[in-house]
């Protein structure tokens, strides 16, 4: 039985994250989704808070055909400590996959096998390009999953994120 383990901040959840996910749901038996960054939200760069997002992932994972977890994670200040801080709140794993630098090293500094998930059409599935388009008023609905598009609209997300994006550009003057 092969458990493992991938973090994203999933602001918001798009469909890069879905198909690597729906590859590693091919290649292993359970599989353990960590909200990074869970102690943020209402900020440009973070608008969605850990509960939306774990709504989002989860909502949008309900047919996927192996066993998951999806667990909000909050950040600390010691990167050295961060894999057993993870460890304490998910079940073990044995395999991450990721894409980012600084988590590929820490797990692989901790001796925790990491395979490195492709980037799926990263020029067009992005959240930070997804956010751009919430905020220009462009279309973004179709790069993610309509269970995420539910969510949005539930809590009035994209009115929340031009909001925060509007006094983010404020302080900075
Ligand atoms: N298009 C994509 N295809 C596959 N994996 C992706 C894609 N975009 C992001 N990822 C991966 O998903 C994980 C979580 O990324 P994250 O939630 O930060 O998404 P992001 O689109 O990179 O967001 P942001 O632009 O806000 O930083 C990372 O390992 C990242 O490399
Ligand atoms: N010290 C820490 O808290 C620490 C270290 C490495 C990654 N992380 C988190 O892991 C997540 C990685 O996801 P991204 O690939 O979306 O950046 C982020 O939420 C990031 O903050 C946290």
């Amino acid at each position: 039985m092969t458990r493992a383990f991938y973090i994203g901040r999933f602001q918001p959840y798009h469909f890069g994250h879905h198909t690597i996910i729906k590859q590693i749901a091919e290649e292993v038996d359970e599989l353990v989704v960590g909200i990074g960054s869970a102690q943020k939200s209402h900020e440009s760069t973070d608008p969605f808070t850990a509960g939306e997002r774990v709504l989002m992932v989860y909502n949008a994972l309900e047919n996927l055909p192996i066993r998951h977890y999806v667990l909000p994670i909050e950040d600390i200040k010691y990167n050295s400590i961060w894999v057993h801080h993870v460890a304490s709140r998910t079940p073990h794993f044995e395999v991450v996959y990721s894409n980012n630098p600084l988590v590929i090293q820490l797990f692989r500094e901790a001796g925790v096998c990491v395979k490195q998930s492709p980037l799926y059409i990263r020029e067009r599935y992005s959240g930070t390009e997804i956010r751009r388009r919430m905020v220009a008023g462009e279309k973004w609905e179709h790069l993610v999953p309509k269970s995420v598009v539910e969510v949005i609209k539930e809590i009035d997300g994209v009115t929340r994120l031009r909001n925060v994006s509007a006094s983010d550009n404020n302080s900075s003057l």
